[in-house]
Order: structure tokens, then C-alpha cells, then sequence
């Protein structure tokens, strides 16, 4: 079965057609680069399969159901969607704690994702003085608090230094190796070349390109031919 399914999905905003009539799937245990120009309607479509945007017509589907019908919707899917914003008086540590009790999660939940994302060290510091790196990895532990099967992130490497990117493929290869998956959109095609397997690539809301990446093929060749 298909980790994520969308069929079909259009999505319109007044006169702008963000999506359009679009359809893919995406394996389980892969990697996925969900790529497209500006405004190309990459953000729209992470929206809808978490069912934060109705469409207007079409479906997604995570694990081969609905977002809505899930019955443990954080151990089905994490999402970091933009750079989350974090109330700044409050420390990572309170901001997980806070998620984990929502959720009814665990309690060990919290340093397991604070370990995981590198940020033990920083636990107890107010998220306010946080870099846009160290948000990015708190807003990527907020999404693997419910240690998710499958993984959407948006521009994840977004503010982190070379240290980060590389730790964050790292991350992201061994997490999918354990079977899970991770669907990522990005505008930077030589990091997600290194470790994506499957690519998707949309344009004005359709998909222009979909298929595995073979080892060795040039992302950057692929996508500008894909949207020219
Ligand atoms: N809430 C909204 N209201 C009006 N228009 C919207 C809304 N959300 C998205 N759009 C429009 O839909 C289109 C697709 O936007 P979307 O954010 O999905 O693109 P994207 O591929 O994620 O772009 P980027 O790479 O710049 O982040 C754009 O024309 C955008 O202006």
C-alpha cells in the first residue's frame, strides 16, 4: 500500500488555480522530493493531504485513509509545514512537553525527539533566543513526537548550517531505512539529490514529472526540463 495517495486534488483560491487535477503516489520507506517553482502549488498540496486545506475536488490519503479518519493521526503522520512559530518565553523542552501531553503520548517521548534532533543541549533554553537553525530542528521534533510513519517537511534545511544539512540527511537516510517514509519539499535540488530516491515534480498545480531518481542522474537537468 502506498504511504500517501492523492487523487486527483484541485484546489482552487478565487481565480487562482493552485492545484490541478493532480495525482501521485508515494512509496513506503522512501524519500521523496516534492519539487516545483515558486507558486507552483507544493504547499497547497502538503496542506490538503494533512487536512489543513479542503479541496475543491479529488482526495489524499495517508496509509489509505483520509487525514480526518485517522485513529492515532501523530503516529501516522509528522509535519514541519513552515518555520513554526514558538512562543519565545517558553523553552524546547516545555513546547515538546506541551505536545506530548496533548497527544497523550509517553513521557521519555520528549528527550527521545530532543536526542534525535540534536538539541538535548539546548532543552532548557527559551525558544524566543533560538537561531532559525535550532527552530527548524525544534519544529522537526515537535513532528516526531508521535514517531510518525510517514514524515512531510517543508524546505527543512531551510537556516541550517553545512553541519545541519548534512546531519539532517543523515537523519532523514536512516529514518527511512527503518521503513518509514519522508516526503520533502524544496527548492534545493543538490541536498535532496543526495538522498532522494522517488522525485515529484509539480508546475502551475500539475504534475510535470514523477518517477524514481536513478543513481548518479542529475536532479538539477531533470527538474528545469521538467518545468521549462
Ligand atoms: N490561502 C491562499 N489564498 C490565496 N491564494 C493562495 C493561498 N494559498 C496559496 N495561494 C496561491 O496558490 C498558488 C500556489 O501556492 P503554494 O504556496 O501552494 O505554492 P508553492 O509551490 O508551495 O510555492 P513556494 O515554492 O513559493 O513555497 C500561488 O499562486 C499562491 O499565491
Amino acid at each position: 500500500m502506498s504511504a500517501i495517495t492523492v487523487t486527483r486534488l484541485s484546489k482552487s483560491f478565487g481565480a487562482v488555480r493552485a492545484v490541478d487535477d493532480l495525482s501521485f503516489t508515494v512509496g513506503p520507506g522512501t524519500i521523496t522530493a516534492f519539487l516545483g517553482p515558486n507558486g507552483a502549488g507544493k504547499t497547497t498540496t502538503l496542506r490538503m493531504i494533512l487536512g489543513l486545506v479542503t479541496p475543491d475536488s479529488g482526495s489524499a490519503a495517508i496509509g489509505g485513509g483520509p487525514y480526518r479518519d485517522l485513529v492515532d493521526p501523530v503516529a501516522a503522520v509528522g509535519a514541519v509545514l513552515e518555520a513554526a512559530a514558538f512562543h519565545p518565553g517558553l523553552t524546547a523542552r516545555a513546547h515538546l512537553e506541551i505536545l506530548r501531553t496533548a497527544a497523550g503520548l509517553a513521557p521519555e517521548r520528549v528527550d527521545h525527539v530532543l536526542d534525535q534532533v540534536d538539541l538535548t543541549g539546548a532543552a532548557d533554553r527559551r525558544a524566543g533566543g533560538f537561531s532559525l537553525g535550532m527552530r527548524q530542528r525544534l519544529a522537526l521534533a515537535t513532528a516526531l513526537l508521535g514517531d510518525p510513519a510517514v514524515l512531510i517537511l517543508d524546505e527543512p534545511a531551510n537556516g541550517l548550517d553545512p553541519a545541519g544539512a548534512h546531519w539532517l540527511r543523515g537523519f532523514l537516510r536512516a529514518y527511512a531505512l527503518q521503513g518509514r517514509t519522508v516526503l520533502v519539499s524544496t527548492h534545493v535540488l543538490a541536498e535532496i539529490q543526495q538522498i532522494a530516491d522517488h522525485v515529484i515534480i509539480i508546475s502551475d498545480g500539475r504534475a510535470v514529472f514523477t518517477g524514481p531518481l536513478a543513481p548518479g542522474s542529475d536532479l538539477e537537468e531533470l527538474y528545469l526540463e521538467a518545468t521549462r
